[in-house]
Order: structure tokens, then C-alpha cells, then sequence
């Protein structure tokens, strides 16, 4: 059996910390690769030199050279600046939307046969930039949202019922940014609907918390932005194509008609296998849902009419 090649586009927090998950759950062999000059080779091999002790057979590989990530089944691009306080994800649009472009163009010319999956920000517009640029089939680009934001909702609701954090499932809709929208009549911890064991003011607390839970830990950082729980996130979703989980997963996905919407990426629900997004699932949503989708994939096209595609 040949092993899964996974790329990670940029050797820095999110992309080193996802080599890390990968390697830990054995996902395949990892192509580390960055502009900057030994940190990829560095990471690498720092993080190859841990298999002997976690006991994990993927062989960790750092480079500067695109030719090095040909025939990868997976890549996952975190190449970019991350925001600093004060700033948000729209701030990194000028800078980001360059990278991506020219990153993806480097990974199709090597990969041609490839799933890209977009880590960053702000990240619709930039699995949008990827799509475009890849020119693949809107199943095999797709971006990092709603698991992380998901994961965020989750963990507060987890801890606030003292309960197992796995208990809770939930899902976030929309663009990933300050209006994106969990919905809590979705949410249940261990099959019960979370509205019958939380109060509304302290559950409607919590979705605020979850909307602004990337800015929570930029204003700790200082110096960056999470990535712990988003590189967990986005080995969640490789490990369900590597493996053809066919689980349901919410993603940033490319929009053809599905909620009333049409090209463009916003986080909606989908299951994610072999053949990448392989079905984006349709939800019912009240009028104030629906309301707060429509404004939330407005905020994506504001950011997508910037560029010049
Ligand atoms: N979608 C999501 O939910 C999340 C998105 N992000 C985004 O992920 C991105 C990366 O964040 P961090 O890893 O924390 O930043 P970082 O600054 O630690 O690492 C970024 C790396 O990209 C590299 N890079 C820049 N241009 C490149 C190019 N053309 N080719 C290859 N590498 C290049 C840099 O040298 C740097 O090592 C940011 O845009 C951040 O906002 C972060 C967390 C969650
Ligand atoms: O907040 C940021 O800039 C990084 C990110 O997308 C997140 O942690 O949700």
C-alpha cells in the first residue's frame, strides 16, 4: 500500500503545528515547505527526530523547492501573515490574496491531481483565490472554519455543563469572521438539545464568545494567532479524505445555488471523504438564521469585489 504525500504550504505556527498532528496520527509522509530558508528543513527534521520516541513512522521532509511536493495527495496551504491585535482577518486580505495565488499555482503545477485544502485568512476569499487559480473541480478546494469555530463552541458549552468536551456537536455557518453564525438549535450534548440544560442569555454568551474566539486568543498572543486547535481542525478534515470517513463536517465549501447562493466560499455543512466535499447538506433555518447567513456570505463578497480575478 503506498502512503498519503501531504504538502503544508508555510512552516510557521499553523503549518509546523499541522506536520505535527499529521505525523502524530500517522496520516502519511509530510512535505514541509516555506519561502524561508532552513526553518522548514529545520522543523522537519526536529519533528522526524521525535519519531523514534512517539514512535510514529512518516517521514517529515523541509524545503524551499516546489518540485519536492510533486504528486502530494493532500495540501494544505497556511502560507501568509496571521493578524496582530487590533487588526482583523479582512486586514490580511492585500497581503494574503498574492500569496495564495501564487502558492497554489506552484502546488497545481506539481500536484496535479490533489486536494487543496485553505487554512489562510481570511480564509473564503482565499479558498476562493485557490479554486480560481487551481482551476479544479469545486470538490477538491475547500477551507478551515466552522470545525475550529465548531471546536471553540463546543469547548465552552463542554465546560460550562462539566461534561466531556466530545459530547457536544454543533455546527457554524458563514463566512469566517466576526458575523459567522453558530447555531444553537443544532447544538446537543450527548443527543440533548443544549437549549433544555443551558440558560438563553448564558448560551447566547457563548455564541458571542465563539464569534470573536480568534480574536480571544490574538489579544493573548500579541504576536500572532491561534494555532493549536486550527491545525487539530484541519488534520480532522485531511484525515477524513485520506481515510474516506464520509463524515459531516462544517467547511468553507464552494456555493452553487445551496442556501440560495452562488459562487462563492462560505462555511456550511458537508460530507467530507474520498472525493474531498462530497456533499454539501442543506439545513432549515428560521428567518433570523437565514437573515444572519445572508449577511455573513455579504461580508465574503465585499472581500471578494476587492480582488482583481
Ligand atoms: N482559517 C482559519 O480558521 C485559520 C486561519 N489562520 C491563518 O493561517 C495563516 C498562517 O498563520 P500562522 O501559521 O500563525 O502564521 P505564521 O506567520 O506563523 O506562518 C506563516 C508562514 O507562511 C510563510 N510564507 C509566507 N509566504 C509564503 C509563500 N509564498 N510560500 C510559502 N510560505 C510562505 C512564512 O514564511 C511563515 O513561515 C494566517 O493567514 C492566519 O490568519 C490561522 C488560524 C486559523
Ligand atoms: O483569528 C485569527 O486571525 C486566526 C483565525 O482565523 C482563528 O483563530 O479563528
Amino acid at each position: 500500500m503506498k502512503r498519503n504525500k501531504i504538502t503544508v504550504v508555510g512552516a510557521g505556527n499553523v503549518g509546523a503545528t499541522c506536520a505535527h498532528w499529521a505525523a502524530a496520527k500517522e496520516l502519511g509522509d509530510i512535505v514541509l515547505i516555506d519561502v524561508a530558508e532552513g526553518i522548514p528543513q529545520g522543523k522537519a527534521l526536529d519533528l522526524m527526530e521525535a519519531a523514534p520516541v512517539e514512535g510514529f513512522d512518516s517521514i517529515v521532509t523541509g524545503t524551499n523547492d516546489f518540485a519536492d511536493t510533486a504528486d502530494s495527495d493532500l495540501v494544505v496551504i497556511t502560507a501568509g501573515i496571521a493578524r496582530k491585535p487590533g487588526m482583523s482577518r479582512d486586514d490580511l486580505l492585500s497581503t494574503n490574496a498574492g500569496i495564495v495565488k501564487s502558492v497554489t499555482e506552484q502546488i497545481v503545477k506539481y500536484s496535479p491531481n490533489c486536494f487543496i485544502l485553505v487554512v489562510t485568512n481570511p480564509v473564503d476569499v482565499s479558498a476562493y483565490i485557490a479554486y480560481k487559480a487551481s482551476g479544479f473541480a469545486p470538490n477538491r478546494v475547500f477551507g478551515l472554519s466552522g470545525v475550529l469555530d465548531s471546536a471553540r463552541f463546543r469547548t465552552f458549552i463542554a465546560r460550562e455543563l462539566n461534561i466531556s468536551f466530545e459530547d457536544v456537536t454543533t455546527f457554524v455557518l458563514g463566512g469566517h469572521g466576526d458575523d459567522m453564525v453558530p447555531l444553537v438549535k443544532y447544538t446537543y450534548a450527548g443527543g440533548i438539545p443544549v437549549e433544555k440544560l443551558i440558560p438563553a442569555d448564558r448560551l447566547e454568551a457563548m455564541v458571542e464568545r465563539t464569534r470573536k474566539g480568534g480574536a480571544e486568543i490574538v489579544n493573548y498572543l500579541k504576536t500572532g494567532s491561534a494555532y493549536y486547535a486550527p491545525s487539530a481542525s484541519v488534520m480532522q478534515m485531511a484525515e477524513c479524505i485520506l481515510k474516506d470517513k464520509k463524515r459531516i463536517l462544517p467547511v468553507s465549501a464552494y456555493l452553487q445555488g445551496e442556501y440560495g447562493e452562488k459562487d462563492v466560499f462560505a462555511g456550511v455543512p458537508a460530507i467530507i471523504g474520498g472525493s474531498g466535499v462530497e456533499k454539501i447538506l442543506e439545513v432549515d433555518l428560521n428567518e433570523a438564521e437565514d437573515a444572519a447567513l445572508k449577511q455573513s456570505i455579504h461580508s465574503v463578497r465585499t472581500n471578494l469585489a476587492k480582488l482583481s480575478l
